[in-house]
């Protein structure tokens, strides 16, 4: 079988990383998608910006809504206090198998799970099934027509709390209008555009960071 692209990226990481250093595997990563095939990681352009949030919020318990090669969850666990935890959701069972080897290869699968599955149907479930309270941290980096329906989703079971930061990839490219719409026009969020540019390229892109006030 002809070997994916995603396959492709892991390899490079296995081959040229530091097993254990989870900055060598996002710098391995950013190398390759930047001088080899283009990826949809959130990139280090972006990812600076999320550093700095995640810097700033100092987060117990994240949710990452698309996980695809694991570059954002290796790129934010490196950041967490030894006690916080990040679920990352993951809908295709390719990208998450490629993902969960990236995430042990860079030595942080102890703050790191990922859950399997449509959103739609995991959020309801982390209460009960994932022991979770509130969520201090979002990341919201999957269909982006599923920004919106999952943010509500979180609404409706109660877990966001005062202060919970939901932090949005990608609200101009591809774009997410009907988020954007959304929570910028909802007073229960105090929300902050952050211009950038898309992974790897020169065309604009911007962050969203929208915080919980309720
Ligand atoms: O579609 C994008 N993301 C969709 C991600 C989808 C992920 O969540 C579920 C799916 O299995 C995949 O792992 C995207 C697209 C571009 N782009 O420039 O086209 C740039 C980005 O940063 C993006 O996140
Ligand atoms: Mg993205």
């Amino acid at each position: 079988m002809a070997q994916s692209k995603e396959e492709r990226i892991l390899n490079f990481v296995l081959q040229n990383a530091v097993r254990g250093d989870p900055q060598s595997v996002v710098d391995t990563i950013d190398k390759y998608c930047s001088q080899k095939e283009w990826a949809m990681n959130v990139g280090d352009e972006k990812g600076l910006i999320l550093d700095k949030i995640l810097e700033e919020t100092k987060p117990s318990v994240l949710l990452e809504l698309g996980t695809y090669c694991g570059y954002s969850a290796v790129r934010t666990a490196r950041l967490l206090k030894p006690s916080a935890r990040l679920l990352t959701i993951e809908f295709n069972p390719a990208f998450a198998a490629i993902a969960r080897q990236m995430i042990e290869f860079a030595g942080v699968q102890d703050k790191v799970k990922i859950l399997e599955g449509p959103s739609e149907t995991i959020i309801p479930q982390l209460k009960k099934k994932h022991e979770v309270d509130t969520l201090d941290f979002v990341f919201l980096d999957h269909w982006k027509d599923r920004y919106l329906p999952d943010t509500i989703l979180l609404l409706d079971h109660g877990l966001l709390r005062k202060g919970s930061v939901i932090l949005a990839d990608n609200v101009i490219c591809p774009g997410a209008p009907e988020f954007i719409k959304y929570i910028r026009n909802n007073n229960s969020f105090e929300c902050t555009n952050y211009p950038s540019h898309v992974e790897y390229m020169k065309v604009k892109d911007a962050m969203e960071k929208a915080v919980f006030v309720g």
